[in-house]
């Protein structure tokens, strides 16, 4: 079987949410400049990825969550740029924690009102979708549809293997390899158990071999699509 052999690197991505309100951040520096997304950055040497996730989440908002609901991996490819790494982002909420969100030289913390909140009935502003990844508006509206309006029991979880072909910015107007939906596969399991493809319900299931697998089993569907 031929092997994947494109770069890879390991992101976490942490959207902390309290009872009525989603916390992002604006990214001052660096990959993302610009935009509001989660808090996460990439997993080092020698940590797991949940103890990465924690890591960035207090480096970047100085908070240490308390508990780290998991719900799946995004798998994110761009076609614009041929020695392009590809991004194995693993995704949680954080609905506790210590301290109190603090902007740092990289993250502006901001609270936000969930999509499903009325104008009318929160202070917070909306999230800004336009000015976040692009894939943001397909995964993040149905992981908050889990907290709001009500909480619902048991875990939502997403595979979510998009593929770009390049596009605008709006931020900055210029190209950006990490826009332009080209090809996407979505898949959500509301129970967080196994499926028959492969995709993991819990983040201890992913062990090395499993991600090896199953990406490896993406990237030949995406491939045969193709064809
Ligand atoms: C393209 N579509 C995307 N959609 C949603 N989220 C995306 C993303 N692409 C990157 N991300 C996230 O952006 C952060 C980058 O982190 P980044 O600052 O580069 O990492 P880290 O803090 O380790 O970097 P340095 O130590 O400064 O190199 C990290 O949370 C990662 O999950």
């Amino acid at each position: 079987m031929a092997s994947y052999t494109a770069t890879r690197k390991l992101y976490t991505l942490i959207v902390p949410v309290d009872s009525q309100r989603v916390l992002l951040g604006y990214k001052k520096r660096g990959f993302g400049e610009g935009k509001y997304n989660g808090f996460g950055g990439k997993v080092e040497p020698g940590e797991t990825i949940a103890e990465g996730a924690i890591r960035e989440l207090e480096e970047e908002a100085c908070i240490k969550a308390k508990n780290l609901p998991y719900h799946g991996i995004l798998f994110l490819e761009s076609t614009a740029d041929s020695k392009a790494p590809i991004l194995e982002i693993h995704v949680f909420t954080a609905t506790e924690w210590a301290g109190e969100p603090m902007e740092t030289e990289e993250m502006r913390p901001v609270w936000f009102a969930p999509p499903s909140t009325t104008h009318d009935s929160s202070d917070s502003p909306a999230i800004p979708f336009q000015n976040m990844w692009e894939e943001s508006r397909e995964w993040l509206p149905l992981v908050l549809a889990f907290y709001f309006p009500t909480p619902r029991r048991g875990k939502i979880q997403f595979a979510h293997h998009v593929t770009f072909k390049g596009g605008l910015n709006p931020e900055t107007g210029l190209e950006d390899i990490w826009h332009g939906i080209d090809r996407k596969f979505v898949k959500w399991l509301e129970s967080g158990r196994k499926d028959d493809e492969g995709f993991p319900g819990d983040l201890e299931d992913w062990t090395e071999e499993v991600r090896e697998q199953w990406i490896e089993k993406r990237m030949m569907a995406f491939e045969k699509n193709k064809m």
